[in-house]
């Protein structure tokens, strides 16, 4: 078993538990579930955003503990407030070390809120909506092609924006309408390696329509600009800020070197 596996089976026993503790009714009462959702792709596409989803992870299977010492409102606020186009919030707890109350903790920010978890089951949608949840992630490598297409059909009805991660070309099947936005995994789940070139290989394959994000392993101004000249609008990144021991200040800093190399460009 893979470490993918692993997660999906661990996964299946706490939504099914879940689901024992909390009803959709409950869900459905909760504070944000009949709010309107701000749009992913519209912040993507914001001149005066980084085009940076920047994420608030603690730990992961494939580094262990990045950094369990911070407060999750105060990084993202920092996130948001230089300039973050959307924040994404790991909420599995078991693997990532994260919870949905990280999430409600970030509701207090004025951009799309991304819950970073993996969804298989269509309450996991409603529970993300009613937690403050502005997308979902539909991972293709743990769905077929039938789930992506249930699962972001529903989420639509309720309001989310579906983001849809790949990592391979067999995955690019897995597109459909209702998805808003394609993700390139640079990192193989299965085995943990990371290249970017994952992202540029794939892109001219997606097809147009879609904003196409990158994942994992940017670490620096450069590559962002390289992706961009690929067409890219968006850039997940997590570890880079997360490493430091003040994220929010490390994300400053990244935005502000991206603004002088965006410049240089010119
Ligand atoms: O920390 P990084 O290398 O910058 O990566 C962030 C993000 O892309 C990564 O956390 C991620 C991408 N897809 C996922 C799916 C599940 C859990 C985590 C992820």
């Amino acid at each position: 078993m893979n470490i993918l596996d692993t997660i999906i089976a661990k996964k299946k026993i706490e939504v099914a538990e879940r689901k024992r503790n909390k009803s959709i009714s409950e869900l459905e009462n909760g504070r944000f579930f009949r709010n309107e959702t701000l749009s992913f792709k519209e912040y993507l596409l914001r001149e005066d955003k980084t085009g940076i989803i920047a994420e608030y992870k603690r730990k992961s299977p494939s580094k262990g503990i990045i950094n369990d010492r911070t407060s999750v409102t105060e990084v993202t606020t920092a996130y948001a407030k230089y300039g973050a186009s959307a924040i994404s919030v790991l909420t599995d707890e078991e693997f990532f070390g994260g919870s949905l109350n990280d999430l409600l903790e970030s509701t207090i920010n004025e951009v799309p809120l991304l819950r970073k978890d993996f969804i298989i089951d269509e309450y996991q949608l409603i529970e993300s909506k009613s937690y403050g949840a502005a997308v979902i992630l539909l991972i293709a490598a743990c769905l077929t092609k039938d789930e992506v297409k249930t699962l972001a059909s529903l989420a639509k009805n309720i309001g989310l924006n579906v983001l849809l991660e790949i990592h391979n070309e067999q995955e690019l099947a897995h597109i459909c309408n209702d998805v808003d936005v394609v993700g390139v995994n640079n990192r193989d789940l299965k085995s943990f390696t990371v290249d970017i070139n994952r992202s540029i290989e794939l892109s001219n394959q997606i097809p147009a329509g879609k904003v196409k994000i990158s994942e994992s392993g940017i670490d620096n101004a450069e590559s962002i600009k390289l992706l961009k000249e690929h067409g890219f609008n968006g850039f997940l990144i997590g570890e880079r800020f997360m490493k430091e021991e003040d994220p929010g200040a490390a994300f400053q800093y990244f935005a502000h070197e991206l603004g002088s190399v965006n410049k240089m460009g010119v």
